[in-house]
């Protein structure tokens, strides 16, 4: 029987008596895992092998495992030191043992803890006193580590592994595992005989220069064999959203506004008409700069006619009448909203005056002293937006939203009427969720009272909004916890399989 070369060899390793993994015969026939299991795959088409396939579990040390591979378990350290240091006779001070043993920092209450636990001795009012029986050195444990580290810990019990597990010195990965066996007719085969046919199985630069890929003959390609999964690098789901939002936005006439992360309150709370005394302004809810901690120069005009706002009103209004302070208003922080940008260019200030009609928009990050949940992440992506024309009114804003969020195949939007300092009136935006079905907040929205434009110069309405980039990730891709998304814990499957529509 005439078989492609790696086939051939492939063939030749295996054995009808006992199971072979893809990984023994790689190294057997010299050649790379995913060649021969496409030749095992095959081979088995063609009734020669079988291919098995099981999941197997490989461990492998953590960094901190490595580091007590090294080193040695920090509650050892603490034993040996405290032998050396007599305390198998006498009780011996905890402070001169923990510096003889050379642990720092979180290694001491390790050491502590799992000294207690293993019972390698007693700590009584700052005193250590061993057990000298203990054996720290065949503790079961530190007896695992070589093993671990060098691939062959699976054989350990599963006790020690789960305890190595939950000190997060060791981690269990699941592997899927082909084996392969010939079957009869491969052994027939193998009787008769195999020649190595010259078919070849890639296209290689040298085939191609050389013209010799015109008289080789190319092994069948099996679209159907498994092939072992690479996860290339890919942009991360979040980006991704917020590149499509982009996209959107341009398509619909808006164009993009930039600027600092971190602003003084003027632009992210006074020009707003915020109250200075409006609870969102105190420490509990903003990361406030230390150094620098104020902005240098405002411009005067306008920080002028923002006071003479909170104080006194505008033409049809009443302001605050509470106390207004600049020194306060250069206060620096990290932006909770994108809003300020909206300011600096509604102002003039960032992009020269602007004359009606003007779309602008940010895919921005924000930074809010919230507490973590599903659903509040410290720092997450805001999708500013605003829109400058006469005569606006609710149904333009509503209509932009519908607009909007169909691009994205969400078309169950629910309004609900709300409070903002600076817009009136003001609407919540209200997403369904994919899977669990609940209402999520997507949103927050309104028209900019006059108290907010006429300091700024605009004479118009302006409608505007800000939108979660990541709430609208989990209506798109059905992630139920943000913490999935971005942060520590992100879950990394979740990250490679999303799929974000473009
Ligand atoms: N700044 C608001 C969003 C918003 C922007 C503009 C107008 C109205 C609302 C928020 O962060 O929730």
């Amino acid at each position: 029987m005439k078989l492609p070369r790696t086939q051939a060899i492939v063939l030749e390793a295996a054995s009808a008596t006992e199971t072979r993994t893809i990984d023994t015969i790689a190294d057997t026939v010299d050649e790379n895992p995913t060649a021969v299991t496409r030749a095992a795959f095959e081979l088995e088409e063609a009734g020669l092998l079988r291919v098995d396939e099981h999941t197997a579990e490989s461990v492998t040390l953590t960094d901190e495992g490595e580091r007590y591979f090294d080193d040695g378990l920090p509650e050892n350290r603490l034993y040996w030191a405290a032998i050396e240091s007599g305390a198998d006779e006498t009780p011996v001070s905890m402070g001169d043992l923990i510096e003889q043993s050379d642990l720092d920092g979180s290694e001491i209450d390790i050491a502590l803890s799992n000294f207690a636990r293993k019972g390698y001795g007693t700590i009584e009012s700052g005193s250590v006193s061993v057990d000298a029986e203990a054996d720290p050195d065949s503790d079961p444990e530190a007896a695992a580590l070589p093993d671990i580290a060098d691939g062959t810990g699976g054989y350990h019990s599963a006790d020690v592994l789960d305890a190595l597990e939950r000190r997060g010195l060791m981690s269990r990965e699941k592997t899927s595992v082909r084996s392969i066996a010939l079957t009869d007719d491969g052994v027939t085969a193998l009787m008769d005989g195999i020649e190595v046919a010259d078919t070849v199985g890639q296209v290689t630069p040298d085939l191609l220069t050389n013209g010799e890929w015109q008289d080789v003959e190319f092994a069948d390609y099996n679209v159907e064999a498994d092939a072992e999964t690479i996860n290339g690098g890919k942009k991360h789901v979040l980006r991704r959203i917020g590149d499509r939002v982009k996209t959107v936005l341009v398509g619909m006439g808006f164009e993009e506004m930039d600027g600092p992360h971190v602003d003084a309150d003027f632009w992210i709370n006074d020009a707003l008409f915020m109250p200075q005394d409006h609870p969102a302004r105190t420490h509990w809810d903003r990361f406030a700069l230390s150094a620098p901690e104020r902005i240098d120069d405002l411009p005067e005009d306008l920080v002028e006619r923002v006071r003479q706002a909170h104080l006194e009103g505008i033409e049809d209004g009443d302001g605050y009448h509470s106390p207004w302070d600049e020194e306060f208003a250069r206060a620096l922080a990290l932006r909770g909203h994108t809003t300020s940008l909206s300011m600096r260019y509604l102002a003039g200030h960032s992009v020269g005056t602007l004359e009606p009609p003007q779309r602008y928009f940010s895919v921005e990050k924000v930074y809010r002293n919230d507490t973590l949940d599903a659903t509040h992440l410290l720092e997450f992506f805001q999708i500013e937006g605003w829109v400058m024309a006469e005569d606006l009114s609710v149904r333009d804003l509503m209509g932009t939203f519908t607009e909007f969020y169909r691009r994205f195949g969400i078309t169950d939007i629910r309004f609900k009427p709300h409070y903002n300092p600076y817009t009136e009136p003001s609407f919540e935006l209200f997403g369904r969720h994919p899977t669990t079905d609940e209402l999520i907040e997507i949103g927050n929205s309104g028209l900019f009272r006059p108290e907010v434009l006429e300091p700024l110069g605009v004479d118009c309405d302006v409608m505007a909004w800000g939108l979660a980039l990541e709430r609208l990730a989990m209506l798109i891709t059905g992630a139920e916890d943000i913490r999935d998304l971005h942060g520590t814990l992100t879950d990394l499957d979740f990250l490679r399989n999303a799929e974000v529509i473009h």
